[in-house]
């Protein structure tokens, strides 16, 4: 299901999460990244039907998200990953997963088994499948939750920072069972984290303070940061000016990586930018940075 978003605008009383937001996003696996409150929760909630618009028009697969209609036609064909999933403690993932089941309408007692089954063992977990939910690690609770995302087979699928707190093994692990499932479907994957999204999507979305201010192939937000990216050897604090990306403390001092418009030091050198470092050009770009 594509997503077509033309001047979103939400605001909480005085606050305004959502500023004129434009995006369209044809299917497939789709990033959007942003740093903390640039609205990225906030456009979830709104794609999700569960926060209305305050202006501004959204079609997710041609239905119109700002009238109630639209909202349940979306609703109906997608999956939703919280940032705070609630999982009932004492219920086993098979048992928690059967009562989402009925709450989505899966009502044939017989397919729905067959496919929290199917799904299970999808992510991994048909060797926990008695267990309670209250001994699961926090990666086992992340596959329990993109399993119930999962159920009814949605065409659309969006995951609010579903790697936030794992460890980098089960973090690989959570984003490649992500990437595997954007197959014939559309996966909106929302992170701070530009490796999970550099490493399973092509394009992306950045957004900040509300608006989205890159969309397009991952790869080409390496190019913000060519030209603006310097190296440098000191033996005392980072040098002022720019932002300090890394600094690797080694025997002949400390290495930094720098991102500046400007030279920040005689000594600094230009050096081929990361993806971490177009990022961070992106973030800061019109500042002084
Ligand atoms: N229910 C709410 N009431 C008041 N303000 C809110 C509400 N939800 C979000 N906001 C505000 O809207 C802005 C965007 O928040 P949002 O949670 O969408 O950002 P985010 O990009 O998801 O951030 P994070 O990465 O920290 O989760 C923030 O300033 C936030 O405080």
């Amino acid at each position: 299901m594509d997503i077509q978003i033309t001047g979103l605008r939400r605001t909480f009383g005085k606050v305004t999460a959502l500023d004129g937001l434009d995006l369209a996003v044809p299917g497939g696996m789709y990033g959007l990244l942003g740093t903390n409150g640039a609205g990225k929760t906030t456009l979830m909630r709104v794609l999700a039907g569960v926060l209305p618009p305050t202006a501004g028009t959204v079609r997710v697969g041609g239905h119109d998200l700002t009238t109630r209609t639209g909202r349940l036609a979306v609703q109906r064909r997608l999956g939703y990953l919280p940032q705070d999933l609630g999982l009932y403690p004492d219920l086993s993932a098979q048992e928690f997963l059967d009562y989402v089941g009925l709450l989505k309408g899966l009502d044939d007692t017989a397919a729905r088994r067959r496919q929290i089954g199917e799904l299970l063992d999808m992510v991994g977990l048909t060797d926990a499948v008695g267990r309670k939910l209250r001994g699961f690690s926090g990666g086992m609770r992340r596959r329990v939750g993109i399993a119930q995302a999962l159920l009814g087979d949605p065409a659309l699928v969006v995951v609010d920072e579903p790697t936030a707190g794992l460890d980098p093994e089960e973090r690989i692990r959570f984003r490649t069972l992500l990437a595997s499932i954007a197959a014939g479907r559309t996966v909106l994957l929302s992170t701070h984290i530009v490796e999970d999204v550099a490493q399973t999507c092509r394009d992306t979305a950045v957004m900040a303070r509300g608006r989205v201010v890159f969309n397009g192939p991952v790869a080409d937000i390496v190019q913000r940061a060519e030209g603006i990216t310097w190296e440098l050897v000191g033996q005392g604090p980072p040098p002022a000016g720019g932002v300090v990306v890394s600094a690797v403390s080694r025997s002949d001092g400390t290495h930094y990586r720098l991102v500046s418009p400007t030279r920040p030091d005689p000594r600094a050198v230009p050096v081929q930018p990361s993806l971490e470092e177009g990022y961070v050009a992106l973030m800061h770009a019109g500042t002084s940075a």
